[in-house]
């Protein structure tokens, strides 16, 4: 759902902030109490370059988002990072705050990966 640079020039941040605010604006915040949202970085996705750990801000603008405008229903909201989750690098992406959880595409193929992974969480 991001991109590097917005249409306009922005920063992907900006661009991830508008983005969640146009569907926060539709929605009754309340009704995402226990929601998982899915984060998939298009540079992650089937690239074998899973985002790096200093890009963490990333996953915590989705929770400030929510908290900005009903702070109990972030705190119940989950995030799951999708994007070349590998075994060699699940346990990092894995331990980062806020990333509760995978979605797991090329290595859920094969099952000693994927169990590998699911150790990992
Ligand atoms: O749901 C899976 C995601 O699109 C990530 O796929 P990937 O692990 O092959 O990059």
């Amino acid at each position: 759902m991001d991109k590097a640079v917005g249409p306009h020039g922005q920063s992907h941040l900006n661009v991830i902030g508008t983005q969640l605010d146009a569907v926060l604006d539709l929605a009754n915040v309340a009704s995402l109490s226990n929601a998982v949202i899915a984060y998939e970085p298009v540079r992650a996705i089937g690239t074998g370059n899973a985002t790096a750990v200093g890009h963490i801000i990333e996953y915590r603008c989705l929770r400030w988002k929510i908290a900005e405008r009903e702070p109990e229903t972030s705190a119940s909201v989950r995030d799951f990072y999708g994007g070349s989750v590998k075994p060699e690098k699940a346990r990092s992406l894995f331990d980062m705050p806020d990333v509760d959880g995978g979605s797991i595409g090329e290595a859920s193929l094969d099952a000693k990966s994927f169990l590998s992974i699911c150790h990992s969480v």
